[in-house]
């Protein structure tokens, strides 16, 4: 049926639906409803509760912090209590309360059953932006209830391995865009055939495809690239990369809207909040339930193999970076250090970068 949805599609009105707190139906071995907890309603928690048990499920990370067993080790599935209400869902999701309400247990967490509709409804939340933690209840006929409550269903065996795997990228336009470094510069845009955000690259000056391009893979920093943030270096180093790719007459700046190291920037402002209140910037990640870094640098290579690109001088300061160009067959023939915009604010910030995710000093 050519006007159906196929599943990156369904896969894109799920995100957009949890968003907005629909429900989702997930249809596979172990049929499940999934709610989001950041966008639960009193209504909606009180009708999943007239359906039969409800969990929450939460990643490992953040039940390591509320002390609850992880008995799948990535993702923990509370037992809701009868009288749970939105607040303490949201209490358990979300940490910004977490050094006053420290007494949050005990919990009951399930062992038995099957955790695949949890592991999904956690990597479904993430690739909302949301906050990772969500409802999940068992149904008998997933088909049937989505059909009768007008919901998006998706498949779990075509769901899990689209959420894993790169979008496909397109370039969608490409038109010249003369800057401050360069007035030869040329602004590509590329859009994922999963409906996520779009990426942008800017080629400076006309560089050459047989020869290692300067490249910066940058990942999008709406607080320093634009608001100036003291917090962080990242405006400094978009602005040096730039300058220097201007200085040497070419380079390619990827611009990547990976937000936040990829939890976007509700999330990044959560991290902000509890590194007011004495975290670090791994440990703030760690405390809402994310990784140290959610990015998918796969992104970054696609993009430049995309344009021509086999090998790059690379602008960083993160080994990770480097391997994951290496990995992903684009050569890395020199890292390019890129120290700049110290700040008596991010001294912190950047210590613990370095002692904590490898990043070169
Ligand atoms: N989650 C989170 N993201 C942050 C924080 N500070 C900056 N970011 C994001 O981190 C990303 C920049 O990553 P960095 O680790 O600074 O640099 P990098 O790109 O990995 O490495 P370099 O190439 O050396 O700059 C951007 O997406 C920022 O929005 C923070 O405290 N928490
Ligand atoms: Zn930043």
């Amino acid at each position: 049926m050519p006007f159906s949805p196929d599943p990156k599609e369904m896969l894109s009105r799920a995100r957009a639906d949890l968003r907005m707190g629909v429900p989702v139906v997930l249809d596979g071995a172990s049929p499940a409803l999934l709610l989001a907890a950041e966008t639960l309603t009193p209504e909606r928690l009180a009708f999943a509760k007239t359906l039969g048990p409800v969990d929450l499920a939460l990643t490992g990370r953040r039940a390591a912090t509320l002390k609850a067993r992880a008995y799948d080790g990535d993702v923990a599935r509370v037992a809701l209590p009868d009288d749970a209400t939105p607040d303490w869902v949201r209490g358990l999701a979300d940490p910004a309360d977490d050094l006053r309400k420290p007494m949050k247990g005990p919990f009951l967490t399930r062992r038995e059953g099957d955790a695949t509709p949890h592991r999904l409804a956690v990597a479904l939340a993430k690739s909302a932006r949301l906050l990772p933690a969500a409802l999940v209840l068992p149904l008998k006929d997933a088909r049937g209830f989505a059909a009768q409550h007008g919901l998006t269903r998706l498949e779990t065996p075509t769901v899990a391995p689209l959420l894993q795997s790169l979008s496909p990228l397109s370039e969608i336009v490409a038109a010249r865009l003369p800057v401050s470094v360069s007035e030869t510069g040329r602004l590509h845009v590329f859009r994922p055939e999963d409906g996520s955000e779009e990426h942008y690259a800017m080629e400076i000056g006309k560089p050459a495809r047989n020869v290692p391009v300067l490249a910066r893979l940058h990942s999008a920093c709406f607080t320093g690239d634009l608001m100036g943030s003291l917090k962080c270096d990242c405006g400094p180093q978009l602005r040096a990369a730039l300058a220097q790719m201007g200085e040497e007459g070419s380079g390619v700046l990827l611009y990547l809207n990976q937000e936040g190291r990829g939890i976007g920037l509700a999330n990044k402002m959560r991290a902000y909040s509890l590194q007011d209140q004495g975290f670090d910037t791994v440990e703030a990640n760690h405390r809402l339930g994310f990784e140290d870094d959610e990015r998918d640098f796969r992104i970054g290579a696609d993009i430049l193999k995309k344009l021509g690109f086999s090998s790059v001088r690379l602008l960083t300061n993160n080994p990770a970076k480097i391997a994951m160009m290496e990995k992903h067959g684009i050569a890395v023939t020199e890292r390019v250090p890129l120290q700049v915009g110290k700040t008596a604010q991010n001294e912190g910030y950047l210590a613990t970068k370095a002692a904590k995710s490898g990043h070169l000093l």
